[in-house]
Parts: structure tokens; sequence; C-alpha cells
């Protein structure tokens, strides 16, 4: 009897299984001794070994049969040859030849950006442009050693010849958990660009909720690794999120790829250890309750003093300051601790400027003063001045001489642009009252980090090596004066900065569009991506969201589904007595019907979602409530604030209340975040009159 297609596979399956099995046995005990060659060659062991422990759980997950055709025309080309494609590469047992290519290798990428039709497709490869005809694209998943789904996608010469999707909305379809996972087997091709984007360039990244934004810049930084082996570093990269509740939920991804020691940050933690914690961060809940828990204008939003502290305009002013300090350190007098000894101004300034030429002011201001006390001992001694009287006459003049030459600490430098007789005219006074308050307290804000993490790379540098590529999430809630501070720790631009203008609820401390940031660098730095496709949410929930966005001005982009339909979304008035019940009602429902691994409540302020918690608590719901400062995301059912949920996803969310009181019209971008978490299920509670925004909804 003839074997099924599932069967073969099966075979090959099994076979590649005990080849990877036999080399994982014939990997001995590790290395505990002190020769280092023997060290080197542990660790490569370490390294192989690790990349077939993954490939023991899930081998591969594609197939791509290419004929490659030659180079020279005349010669028939070969017979199609299958290609597995998996999440680590590997050789047959005493061989070089490939069981599996890794999903980053060159030839890998065409089962990525391969989209259908008889035409030749083709790949680069180190030894030049590889082109040819793909015969099958085969998808599969592989769990526990089976094969429990395999998917033509393609195979030439049958029906239309396009890629179906069938397989990526099998994928799609799937519950969530409280983890972000890697997506290697459905790659899209837009998103594959973006990944393997050159590695020297500022990429930007605008893409709707749901695109891929997140997913795609940490496979980029697993392709980075793979390609520059050896010239880009793990741990000279880094990514930037929002809070460390959003790290904990990325933070499965790396490892599922196989990558590990990948620093992963805030802004404000990064800032503060930069700046040796010489000031503790103001608390951010503070700053969230002021914008989120009351109704703030356009007006206020504008006037904010994240705008003006971020602003290009308030670093020049901090370059105007710091050029000045510059000129001010070399002293214009000459140096006389003795009748008889004079250093010259000439004589420091040629220490000064060509002797620590590249280096930051401070430390050529404090190598200077290290100089001259040098030059006072050699002179004592080389005069032979040996009478004690003398000799501390001249280092009190020393002392009071090297005390003239300035010296500041970044907050030092930053505080004093707020108050007295150096502070910048133009800062607000409002602004520059609060400020100073705050500094003189020990505290600085958010929005205070960004100047101070500047000043202080002006002025004393990076201690550590520079950083090979930057990660930067949620990049719509950064200031141009932020990502300055970032810029100033590398090198060459190499960075990911990616984010949504309609995501943007830190309006207050934001961009509005995205050439206040990539103005930042010269032309030809930076790269411009837009993603468009929604991968997260059902048809039906996506419609509805782009409806939230459709009043809004501004260029704004509909955000495109995926075929993947789902049930319709519902907004439900209830009287304030009925509100609390309904929300629970609707939880136990949602919980009874049993199809959702994670659901969330989402509320317009903590407060609301306190209320909402202890209700669901009291009816016997097991739910966690989302806070500000918040280490990690533990999934189930949570409560959590709208403007908390940014870059989470549940396969359910209720919007508690989205009458007129919670959202009003210029509140579209908020309830857009709310609504764009949600995977397979949306609905919406409102007390009252409905939001504005869903004024004409048919719904
Ligand atoms: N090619 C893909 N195949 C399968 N799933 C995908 C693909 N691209 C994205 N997804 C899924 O879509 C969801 C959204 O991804 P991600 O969180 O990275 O998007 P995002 O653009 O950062 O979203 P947001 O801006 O809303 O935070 C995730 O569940 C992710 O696994």
């Amino acid at each position: 009897m003839q074997k099924t297609v599932q069967q073969e596979e099966q075979e090959r399956l099994d076979a590649a299984l005990r080849d990877i099995e036999e080399q994982l046995r014939g990997i001995g005990p590790r290395y505990t001794g002190q020769d280092f060659t023997e060290q080197m060659l542990d660790l490569q062991r370490e390294e192989r070994k690790n990349r077939l422990e993954v490939a023991r759980k899930e081998p591969y997950f594609g197939r791509l049969d290419f004929q490659e055709l030659p180079q020279n025309t005349g010669v028939n080309p070969g017979e199609p040859k299958p290609l597995y494609i998996g999440k680590a590469g590997v050789a047959r047992n005493g061989s070089n030849e490939l069981l599996v290519i890794d999903w980053r290798a060159p030839a890998a990428s065409m089962y990525y950006s391969f989209t259908g039709g008889d035409d030749p497709a083709a790949y680069s490869s180190p030894d030049g442009d590889v082109s040819g005809y793909v015969h099958l694209k085969r998808n599969f998943m592989i769990r526990g050693g089976e094969i429990v789904r395999l998917v033509d996608s393609y195979i030439r010469g049958q029906e239309e010849g396009g890629v179906s999707d069938e397989f990526l909305l099998y994928r799609l379809g799937e519950n969530k958990d409280n983890k972000l996972r890697d997506i290697v087997s459905t790659i899209q091709g837009e998103q594959d660009k973006i990944i393997r984007a050159e590695r020297n360039k500022a990429l930007f990244i605008q893409g709707v909720a749901g695109s891929g934004k997140t997913t795609v810049a940490l496979h980029r930084l697993a392709f980075l690794l793979y390609q520059y082996e050896g010239r880009i570093r793990a741990e000279r990269m880094i990514i930037f999120a929002p809070n460390r509740m959003f790290l904990d939920y990325i933070s499965g991804v790396l490892p599922e790829l196989g990558v590990g020691d990948i620093g992963q940050t805030t802004f404000g933690d990064w800032a503060l250890e930069l700046l040796e914690h010489s000031v503790q961060l103001a608390d951010p809940s503070e700053t969230m309750a002021y914008w989120f828990e009351e109704r703030r204008t356009i007006e206020e939003i504008e006037a904010s003093s994240g705008r003006w502290k971020g602003s290009l305009a308030f670093k020049a002013s901090i370059d105007e300051r710091l050029a000045k300090l510059q000129e001010s350190i070399l002293p214009d007098a000459p140096f006389v601790p003795l009748e008889g000894f004079t250093l010259t101004p000439s004589m420091m300034k040629e220490w000064y400027e060509t002797d620590y030429g590249d280096e930051t002011v401070m430390v050529k201001r404090d190598r200077l003063v290290s100089r001259i006390k040098r030059w006072l001992e050699s002179e004592l001694k080389h005069r032979g001045v040996a009478d004690k009287k003398k000799r501390s006459a001249a280092l009190a003049k020393l002392n009071s001489f090297v005390k003239r030459i300035p010296s500041y600490t970044a907050l030092q430098l930053y505080a004093s642009l707020y108050k007295g007789k150096t502070a910048l005219p133009d800062v607000p006074k409002a602004i520059a009252k609060t400020t100073s308050e705050r500094l003189q307290a020990g505290y600085a804000a958010a929005e205070d980090l960004a100047p101070l993490a500047y000043i202080h790379l002006k002025l004393y540098g990076l201690a550590k090596p520079p950083f090979d590529h930057i990660v930067i999430d949620e990049a719509q809630d950064y200031s141009p004066f932020q990502l300055e501070a970032l810029r100033l720790c590398q090198r060459t631009p190499s960075m990911t900065v990616l984010g949504d203008l309609q995501q943007g609820i830190h309006a207050y401390a934001g961009i509005q569009r995205w050439s206040e940031l990539m103005d930042l660098f010269a032309d030809g730095d930076t790269d411009f991506f837009e993603l468009n496709r929604s991968y997260r949410s059902t048809m039906e929930i996506i419609d509805f969201a782009n409806y939230i966005l459709g009043g809004m001005t501004g260029g704004v982009k509909p955000a495109v589904p995926v075929f993947r339909s789902g049930d319709p979304v519902t907004a439900v008035e209830t009287s304030d007595e009925g509100w609390l019940p309904a929300v629970s009602e609707t939880v136990k429902e949602w919980k009874a019907a049993g199809g959702f691994d994670t659901i969330s409540v989402v509320g317009r302020t903590a407060k609301e979602c306190a209320e909402i918690h202890r209700y669901l608590l009291a009816q016997g719901l097991e739910a966690s409530l989302v806070q500000s400062k918040q280490p990690t995301y533990g999934g189930g059912l949570t409560v959590v604030p709208v403007y908390l949920s940014k870059g989470l996803e549940f396969d359910a969310v209720l919007i508690a209340d989205a009458g007129r009181a919670n959202y009003d019209a210029i509140d579209a971008k908020l309830l857009y975040v709310g609504c764009t978490r949600a995977l397979h299920k949306l609905k919406l509670l409102y007390r009252g009159e409905r939001t504005p925004l869903l004024e004409k909804w048919q719904g």
C-alpha cells in the first residue's frame, strides 16, 4: 500500500529525531579543567548541545522544495531539493550535510518571502545571488515527536498558484497565555524584510496594533546575532520597553529562539544606572494619575513639562551651557605656587587639548587637575624644596587654584539650569519651580532623565562599551531628547525603533510625527517601514477599532485584518446599579464557555479598576489587578487600567465602561488601545450615554 504524505514525513521526522538523540548522547560531560583550548572546545560543545536540545523539541516547522538554477545558462537545473527549516540548524551526525537549516540562513529567507507564482524565486547568499524554482512550501506542527498538523501552502502548478494562509490562520486562532511567543513558523514577507534589514541603520517601524512590531524586533535581534556572528555581541544589545511588566511579558521570546544575554530595561532604569543612582525616580504612578485619572485638555497636554523637556530646543540650550562650561575650564591666569614657579596657561592648554583630545569635558578636567598636581610635585622635587612651610604654602595654592576650575556632576549642572543666576531665561516659571524643588529633595521625574543622562554622557562619557544594537519599543512615547541620549551610546546607528502613532496615549511626553525622531540622524542612516496588517485580532475587532479611530485627523491608517472571522463586537448599556453585576456576569459567562485562557476587564482608571477588582473577588472570581509598578503579568483573569494594557493581549476583552464620562472625543487613542488588546472576543459595557466615539456606530 502506498504511504501517505503524512506517513512519509513522520518517518523522516523519526529518523531526524534519532539522529539528534544520537548526537546528544555523543556529547560527553562538561570539561572542568584549566586548559584554555579545552575550555573553548567545551563552550562549542555546549552551544551545539543547546541547538540540539532546541531541535529535539521541534526539529523543524517548514519544508521548501527548491530547484536551483545554474548560473551559466544552457546547463539543466538539478532535481528540486527539500530544505527543512527549523529554529536551530543541525548537521547530520558525523557529516556536514544539513538535516535542518536555521530559519535565519539565507536560503530560508525564501520560505518567508516567496508569495507564489511560477516565476523563479531568489535569495542572496555570501557567494552571490541564487535563483530557482520553488516546488513546494509545506508547514508542520510537531508536538512530542509527532506531526500533529501538516499543511501545504503552495504546490507548483496547482490551483491559483498563490501561497495560502491556512496555517497562519490556524496559529492566529489559538489562545494566548501570559507570555508573548515566537513566530518563526509563520513570519510574513513584510515582517521578514524588517527582520533581515541591514545592520548599520536606524530602522523606524510604524505598525498598527497587533502587526507584530514587538515580535519582529525580537526576531531581528536573533537574526543579527546569527548573521553578524562575532561582530555583534548579545551583551552589547539592549531592549528598551515601557515598563517591567511588559519586559516580563516578552521575556520568553528570545530564549525560545535560543538567544540569551540580551539586556532588557526601561529608559528610567537605564538612566538611573548611568547616573549611578545619584538621584531617585519620583513615583511614576503620580504622573500616570495626573494624566489618566482625571480629565486633561489638549492645551494642558501641549503645554506639558514633558514635551518641553523632551524638545530639541531644550537640548540646544543645554548644549550652549555645556559649550560655556567647556570654555571656562582652562585657567587664563598662570599658576604660581611659589615665587619663581610658573605654570603658564598655554602649557595647560596644550595638555588639555592635545594630550586628552577626544575625552569628555569632565574627564579632561580631572586629568588636567592631576597633571597640575604632578607638575607641582616634580617641580618641588626637582628644585629640592625641602622646607615644610614652603611646601604646605604651595599645596594650599594648588588647592585654591584647582578649586576654581569648574567641576560639575550631571545633577548639579542640570539643577543650575532652573535656579539662581545660572537659570535658563526661557524655562517656563512653573516648570522651573517644580523641577527645582523636586531635585532639591533628591528626586527626578521621568521627564528629567533624558536631559540628565545626556548631560552625564557629555560630561563623563559612557563607562561601558557602546551598544552594538538598540531596540526601542513603544517609541511613539519617546521624546527626541531621549533618543538623542541613546544615540550617544553608539558608534554607528544600529537601532530598531518601533511604535504606533495611533497608540500615542502619552502625548504629554511623546511625539506626533516620526520625523521628530528620524531627523536626529544623518540622511541615509535611517529606513522607514510600515506594517499595516494586524495579526492579533479577528476582522470584527479590527473593523471596530478602525471605526473608533475613523473620526481622527492626521493621516490615520486603518489596520488591515487577516481574514479571520469571529463573533461580532457588542456594546451593551447598563444602569449604574446594574454595571458591576453586568461586568461579573460577562466574565462568568466567558469562563463557563471555557474557550478563553486569558480574559481582561479593561477599566478607564486605576480607581475604577480597583472597584471592579473588589467586586469580582467578592463574587468568588479569581482575578488579579494590574498596577503601575507591577513586575509581572500572570495571565488568567485580570483587571487592568487601559493605559497600562498597551503592548499586552488577551483572548477576550471587556471594556468595563465605554460611557461618555470615561471616553470623550479626545480619548480615541485610549479606547483604540483597549479594544485592540483582544484576540477573539470584544465586548463593551457603558453606563449612561455612550462615548461620542461610538455615537453613530450601528452595532
Ligand atoms: N507572522 C505572524 N504569525 C503568527 N502570529 C503573529 C505574526 N505576527 C504577529 N503575530 C501575533 O500577533 C500578536 C501581536 O504581536 P505583537 O504584540 O508583536 O504586535 P505589536 O505590533 O507589537 O502590537 P501592539 O502595538 O498592539 O503592542 C501576537 O500574538 C503575535 O504572536
